[in-house]
């Protein structure tokens, strides 16, 4: 879908979901947003009662302004509700042809055999526009309606994924791949640090060009991570986060051979944080992904510095990086989102990896004979939509459903089982049954736990529909 259409002022009707702290999800049996042409949501109604019929006569008899809203009602109040969109805040979209391969390589070897054979074929633009494609389309069918894309080191290649996403109308922060030094393959690394400085310069400005007030894509620097920057480089890239004001992106402490790489590369730095901050690149608006195992030293400084931090726990179990300690990053009040991390990660779903960040609390949990590391699905749904909006800085437009915020949303349908159950096998309607006598958190915890992109039939950005499946009910007219 292009999205090119104009936005119509929206009044959505229906059951609605969304966090209202990290422990807290509000869910609303039946409410109505409306959303002017803007995107903007403009009013947020409770405790709504009627049929949908009923409930369209008396919006209209009772909202002037809005009598010719167009109205997107779900009608099976029983089976459906809108949820906020997801938001991804680190995935390499040019890994997606990768999805699934890692066999048992941990991280410095998956790069090798996987990662850097993928990306340097980027450089062939047609490959970069089939896969920018298909990806794109992928994470939106999955309710991603922001992204924090890592690309290649291709100028090219890096533009076309940002022309995409504007196209499609997925908010992203696109970020060219900045990698100079001998950890990377002489056939995919930049030539110098100045080459890496131009090629991101150029990248910034083109981006910016498309966008000028960022408002759908927004470049973001993207040195890969301290082993494959020189010094220079690393450098060169804080530089250039200073002169234009960019957000910034990159790995740390993933990984223990990592760890033991970078203190062999950079000796003189008191640890693997520490190489960033010498560098001007650990800020409010950097993001760090997967820390995995920092030290507390290495906390307090990304803490004091108001970095992002990216949790990425399917990735970290599929290339056996670790368990994150993310009860612990939550009690001394980091500021942490959820990313798919494609193709470390196996899933380009953020949904999957709400269900994986509890699954890896749960094993630290039997690690360390403590409870209180868990996380709940609360706080796991929190993380991929409020904490994901705070990590790419957009906590004030995105993560929840307030008067100010934008639609950004999905529409979920379960199945919903009729009186004889299904005998045949062809479950047209998902994965998730609801057999009606369900609570709603009920309801909620089943799509969070077996339900998939089958359910996320509508997905909206900014007000504007992005992508539908043939279970969308659509748009009905009020006048
Ligand atoms: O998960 C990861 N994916 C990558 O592509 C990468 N590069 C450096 N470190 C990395 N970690
Ligand atoms: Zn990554």
């Amino acid at each position: 879908m292009a999205a090119s259409a104009p936005i119509s002022k929206t009044i959505y009707i229906g059951p609605f979901a969304h966090s209202t702290s990290l422990t807290t999800l509000e869910i609303q049996p039946l409410g109505a947003i409306g959303v002017d042409e803007t995107g903007t949501i403009r009013f947020v109604e409770r405790n709504l009662h009627g049929g949908p019929d009923e409930l369209i006569a008396s919006f209209k008899a009772s909202k002037s302004a809005w009598a010719d809203a167009k109205l997107v009602c779900i009608k099976s109040t029983t089976t459906g509700f809108f949820f906020p969109g997801f938001i991804d805040t680190h995935v390499h979209a040019p890994q997606h042809p990768n999805t699934g391969l890692f066999g048992k390589t941990t991280l410095l070897d998956w790069l090798q055999k996987y990662t850097f054979p993928a990306e340097s074929s980027f450089s062939d633009p047609s490959v970069a526009s089939r896969v920018y494609q298909n990806f794109v389309s992928r994470t939106l069918s999955h309710g991603t309606t922001t992204a924090a894309y890592f690309a290649t080191i291709h100028v090219p290649a890096t533009n076309t994924l940002a022309d995409i996403c504007l196209q499609r109308g997925q908010r992203a922060l696109v970020g060219r791949v900045c990698m100079d030094s001998e950890v990377s393959p002489e056939y995919y690394r930049d030539e110098s640090a100045e080459a890496s400085y131009q090629a991101s310069k150029a990248s910034i400005e083109y981006i910016r060009s498309l966008d000028p007030g960022g408002v759908i894509v927004q470049p973001i620097i993207t040195p890969r991570f301290a082993p494959s920057c020189t010094s220079a480089c690393l450098s060169a890239m804080g530089r250039l986060a200073q002169e234009s004001n960019t957000r910034v992106q990159t790995h740390i402490s993933e990984n223990k051979g990592e760890i033991d790489l970078v203190a062999s590369l950079f000796p003189d730095q008191k640890s693997y944080a520490h190489v960033y901050h010498a560098h001007q690149l650990l800020g409010p608006k950097t993001i760090l992904a997967h820390c995995v195992h920092l030290s507390g030293m290495e906390r307090r400084l990304v803490l004091e510095s108001g970095c992002k931090i990216s949790h990425c726990p399917a990735s970290n179990t599929a290339i056996t990086s670790g368990c994150a300690p993310i009860r612990l990053l939550l009690d001394e009040g980091h500021t942490v989102g959820l990313g798919t991390d494609v193709s470390g990660g196996f899933s380009p779903s953020i949904l999957e990896n709400v269900r994986q960040a509890v699954w890896v609390s749960r094993h630290l949990a039997m690690q360390v004979d403590s409870d209180a590391v868990k996380l709940s699905t609360e706080e796991a749904l929190y993380l991929a939509t409020c904490g994901g909006a705070a990590v790419v800085g957009l906590e004030d437009k995105l993560g929840g459903f307030e008067v100010g915020k934008e639609w950004d949303a999905q529409m979920i349908l379960l199945g919903n089982v009729g009186e004889e159950g299904c005998q045949d096998g062809n479950f047209g309607e998902g994965p998730v049954d609801v057999f009606g006598w369900e609570s709603w958190a009920d309801r909620v915890e089943k799509w969070v736990y077996a339900g998939d992109d089958r359910n996320t039939v509508a997905v909206w950005v900014r007000g504007r529909l992005v992508h539908r499946t043939g279970r969308y009910p659509g748009y009905e007219e009020t006048s």
